[in-house]
């Protein structure tokens, strides 16, 4: 298969601590500058304790990572897979060091965030634009996959069979993560609120394609100052809501995260499940997509289509629903955040090839 130009893949993730010592450090990592208040790090800190201090997202990217190069090599895409996070060993940087020793000048990068916001889209370009400055590494990061088939697919079957078992008049509830209305309306751009509408699409999609009319979307692991308004309703708040107007079943389908983060094991399967407990509803959680093959052949398609776009080709571009495919660069004004300006790679008029050293 050609991957040309690319000479290789990075997997861009967010990193999470591996011990009970790593757990402050890696908050400061990822809190630097950001005013979240002192009792909501506290309490996430407990999480990861609750955890023994580990974070599941290592294991996950490195399944995912294995997953790639096994359906690399059983489909002919001879490149290699490098691994780097914004906030945990292995860092981005060290990652675009081991590149540029091992001679790559062009790589595609997947990033382990389906959807447009700041979290999810510009601060992993800021982050990558310093990770491979000086070394003469051009990156192209591949376009947001929400409503690709090898995404939502994996989603409407584990809620199908979900579904199969529970018992009638179950609530399909979609959940993602909360992120301050401000960044919401920021993503995609100017007043585009990407971020809900994207989620809303994939939403919408799942429970037609599971055969359900009652869902609704909600949001879990809400941070920042309390007095800054973040996105509605909280899971639990929701549960009490649904529990009110008669619902005694839901099933959970965590739309927002592509494998089961800290957010998915702790918000949902330990806090929310411990919300339904208390109001005697029935509760089950779907699966996330994790390393289902269709997931992971996506992300071959996904890189294979975007060498295709440059070698100045058209090839076809897989996506569900109202959306349409993702842009392969972003708006120089897409997910814009108030507080930074900083330098990005993969945008209208970014640099294409960074200067080496
Ligand atoms: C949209 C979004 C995604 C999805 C996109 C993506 O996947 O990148 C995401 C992913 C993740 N978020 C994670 C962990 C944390 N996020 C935090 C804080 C924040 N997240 C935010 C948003 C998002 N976060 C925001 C707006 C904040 C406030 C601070 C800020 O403006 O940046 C904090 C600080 C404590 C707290 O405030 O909760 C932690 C510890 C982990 C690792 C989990 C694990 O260990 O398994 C993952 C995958
Ligand atoms: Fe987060």
């Amino acid at each position: 298969m050609d991957a040309r130009p690319f000479d290789a893949l990075l997997l861009v993730s967010f990193g999470g601590p591996e011990h009970p010592d790593d757990v402050v450090p890696f908050l400061e990592n990822v809190t630097m500058g950001r005013g979240i208040p002192r009792e909501r790090l506290e309490e996430v800190g407990q999480h990861y304790f609750l955890f023994g201090g580990k974070s599941p997202i290592n294991e996950l990217n490195l399944e995912l990572l294995d997953a790639l190069r096994k359906d690399f090599a059983e489909h002919g895409v001879d490149l290699p897979i490098y691994w780097g996070n914004r906030n945990w060993d292995p860092y981005l940087r060290d990652a675009a060091r081991q590149m540029a020793a091992d001679g790559v000048r062009r790589a595609a990068c997947f990033v382990t965030s389906a959807y447009s916001s700041y979290s999810g889209c510009r601060q992993y370009r800021e982050d990558l634009y310093d990770a491979v400055s000086g070394l003469g590494i051009e990156l192209s990061r591949l376009r947001h996959y929400f409503n690709h088939p090898g995404f939502v697919g994996p989603f409407i079957e584990a809620t199908s069979e979900a579904l199969a078992s529970a018992p009638d008049g179950t609530h399909v509830v979609f959940v993602t993560h909360s992120i301050p209305e401000t960044m919401n309306l920021a993503s995609g751009g100017p007043g585009r609120e990407a971020y809900v509408r994207q989620h809303e699409s994939v939403a919408a999609m799942v429970a037609e394609g599971a055969g359900t009319h009652r869902w609704s979307l909600a949001y879990c692991s809400r941070s920042g100052s309390p007095h800054m308004p973040w996105l509605e309703p909280d899971i639990n708040d929701h549960l009490r809501e649904l529990h009110e107007s008669g619902t005694t079943s839901v099933v959970v389908v965590p739309i927002g995260f592509i494998s089961d983060h800290m957010e998915v094991i702790y918000d949902l399967d330990t806090e929310a499940k411990m919300t339904a407990d208390g109001l005697g509803m029935t509760y089950d959680r779907v699966d996330t997509p994790g390393a289902h093959p269709d997931f992971v052949a996506m992300v071959r398609d996904l890189l294979l289509e975007r060498a295709a776009v440059e070698r100045g080709e058209q090839p076809e571009r897989c996506s569900l629903g109202e959306l349409g495919p993702s842009h392969d660069v972003c708006p120089v004004d897409c997910c814009l955040n108030p507080r930074s300006a900083l330098p990005t790679i993969g945008g209208v008029g970014d640099a294409t090839a960074t200067a080496t050293a």
